[in-house]
């Protein structure tokens, strides 16, 4: 369990995370999804005591991180997975983290076992792919059986094979009544691997809701209307009681208003048309939606592939 309340980080005049509220519950994959520079690695550094809070607080199976006397048992994270030694065979280096916690062999082997990493075991670490460098990570994340995991970008690096090895491997975590929280920018990665998602944009909370709820959310249909007319048409079809946002200079996306009659109502008045598309909007759109506000750098693309 993770349990955070009021917790700000300041960077002098940056705040990366503003006073924010949240509870990461057993038994369950929550992910926290955030734009880039939305502040998730700055609360996963203060969940593992690696930044300390500007104000509020955050526990970690009841404590705050430091005051565990067995850390490694508590809390597994995997946040950085390049910081290993290179000339190390991954083997050594999970030996040499495990002795900090008393931890035997017969465990540094268990986990081997647990993340697939025996045919490389013996490696140089150095010599280690992406992947393989994340499994390692893993495999020292787990060494202390730790109730609670904290990944960040996990998926970042891993083949297709290890994506969904991932996943599986998270919600087995779960299942087994851990806490599992583990960050992305993807919200089609989330949709399949988390339960219950927290999604931050610049350093404050737009949404805490399961996973289901926010699919519920992202189903609204509406329709893509191109012209060169924008408010004309956009008056006419808020008096048929459509709701019209903005996506372009040229282009509106409609709800609760069928595109035949948008159609209709856009001949009637000889409005021309350029486009007129319905559309479902995907999982990754109500996410664009929920943080758009909050990209700290934008790229001009503004719609991504259609991806649930
Ligand atoms: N040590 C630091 N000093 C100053 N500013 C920082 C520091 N660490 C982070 N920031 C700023 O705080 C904000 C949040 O950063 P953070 O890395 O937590 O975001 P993030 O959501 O993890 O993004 P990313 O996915 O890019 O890692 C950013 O604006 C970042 O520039």
């Amino acid at each position: 369990m993770i349990e955070a309340q009021s917790l700000t980080k300041r960077y002098g005049a940056k705040t990366a995370v503003n006073n924010i509220d949240f509870t990461v519950r057993p038994g369950q994959v929550t992910g926290f999804l955030g734009p880039n520079g939305a502040g998730k690695s700055t609360t996963m550094r203060m969940i593992l005591g690696l930044d300390r809070p500007s104000g509020g607080f955050v526990r970690v199976n009841g404590k705050a991180y430091a005051r565990h006397h067995a850390p490694l048992r508590q809390v597994g994270a995997l946040l950085d997975a390049k910081a290993v030694h290179p000339g190390r065979s991954a083997r050594n280096h999970l030996l040499a983290v495990a002795a900090t916690h008393r931890i035997g062999a017969k465990r540094v082997d268990e986990v081997i076992g647990l993340t697939g990493l025996e045919s490389v075991a013996r490696k140089r670490v150095g010599g280690f792919s992406l992947g393989m460098g994340q499994r390692l990570g893993l495999a020292v994340a787990l060494l202390g059986d730790p109730a609670t995991l904290i990944l960040d970008e996990p998926v970042n690096g891993l083949d297709p094979d290890g994506v969904v090895w991932l996943r599986r491997f998270a919600r087995s975590l779960a299942a087994e009544g851990r806490t599992v929280f583990l960050s992305s920018h993807l919200m089609s990665e989330m949709a399949q691997t988390a339960d219950h998602v927290i999604i931050l944009g610049r350093g404050r909370i737009v949404a805490d809701a399961p996973v289901s709820e926010i699919l519920a959310g992202a189903d609204g249909d509406s329709v893509r209307v191109r012209t060169p007319q924008v408010e004309h048409l956009t008056r006419l079809l808020e008096a048929e009681g459509a709701t019209v946002s903005r996506a372009e200079p040229d282009l509106v996306s409609v709800k609760n208003l069928a595109a035949s009659r948008i159609a209709e109502v856009a001949a009637g008045a000889g409005v021309v048309v350029y486009e007129l598309t319905p559309a479902t909007r995907s999982l990754e759109e109500a996410y664009l939606a929920l943080t758009r506000d909050d990209v700290e750098y934008r790229t001009t693309q503004t719609s991504p592939e259609v991806n649930r």
